[in-house]
């Protein structure tokens, strides 16, 4: 039967990154997506700025909507302080499967909690589920037209504190209208646009940092 394109991808984490080597984990990810396959990972140019965001913050706890492969899921571990811990939800089962093998690969999976399911469905059960007070940084990378939806339920919910930072990509290319027009005119939050590129083209694109002020 075929190989789907993530698992072309894990074969070549496989291949070509040390175990236990998170920095070679994203190397050979961003390599196969330049010279063999392009891939929906944030990429190493808007991974610089996530990197640096997730490095500014410091945070105890982390969620990542969108999974993917866990190309990013491994730059936000690789980067938490001890004992912090990241929750990352991903719907598709199949890419689930692979992001595990990733994750693993990269030496990163006790920092990682990776949920199969919907951010509708999940996000009202992160108090109760895992334990969760509020987030100090969220990552959205999921369905683009879902990006508002989720910031407003995770408002609702009370995940999100004075100081929570939300940061959105591809809200150029594919886009988050909705979400920037709410997000960059709400009292509520302070933001800030990170132009950059859609991953391993020269389409433009771009990171949105915002800061919930509560
Ligand atoms: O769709 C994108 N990412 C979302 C996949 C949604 C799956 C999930 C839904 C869901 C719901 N609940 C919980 C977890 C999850 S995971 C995406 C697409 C492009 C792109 C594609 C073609 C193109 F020509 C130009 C850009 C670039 C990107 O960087 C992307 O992130
Ligand atoms: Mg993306």
């Amino acid at each position: 039967t075929q190989s789907t394109r993530p698992q072309r991808l894990l074969a070549a984490v496989h291949k070509k990154a040390t175990r236990g080597n998170p920095r070679s984990v994203v190397k050979a990810i961003d390599e196969f997506c330049n010279q063999n396959e392009w891939a929906m990972n944030v990429g190493n140019e808007k991974g610089e700025i996530l990197d640096s965001v997730v490095s500014e913050t410091n945070p105890g706890c982390v969620l990542e909507l969108g999974t993917y492969c866990g190309y990013s899921t491994v730059r936000i571990a690789s980067l938490l302080p001890p004992h912090a811990q990241l929750i990352t939800l991903e719907f598709n089962p199949d890419n689930a499967a692979v992001a595990r093998q990733v994750i693993a690969w990269a030496g990163v999976a006790e920092k990682v909690r990776l949920v199969e399911g919907e951010s509708g469905e999940w996000i009202p059960k992160m108090k109760e589920q895992f334990g969760v007070k509020t987030f100090d940084l969220v990552f959205l990378d999921h369905w683009k037209n879902r990006y508002l939806l989720d910031t407003k339920l995770m408002e609702e919910c009370g995940l999100l504190k004075k100081g929570s930072v939300l940061l959105a990509d591809n809200v150029v290319c594919p886009g988050a209208p909705d979400y920037l027009e709410y997000i960059r005119n709400s009292p509520q939050y302070k933001s800030q646009f990170f132009k950059s590129h859609l991953e391993y083209t020269k389409a433009e694109d771009g990171l949105e940092k915002s800061v919930f002020l509560g």
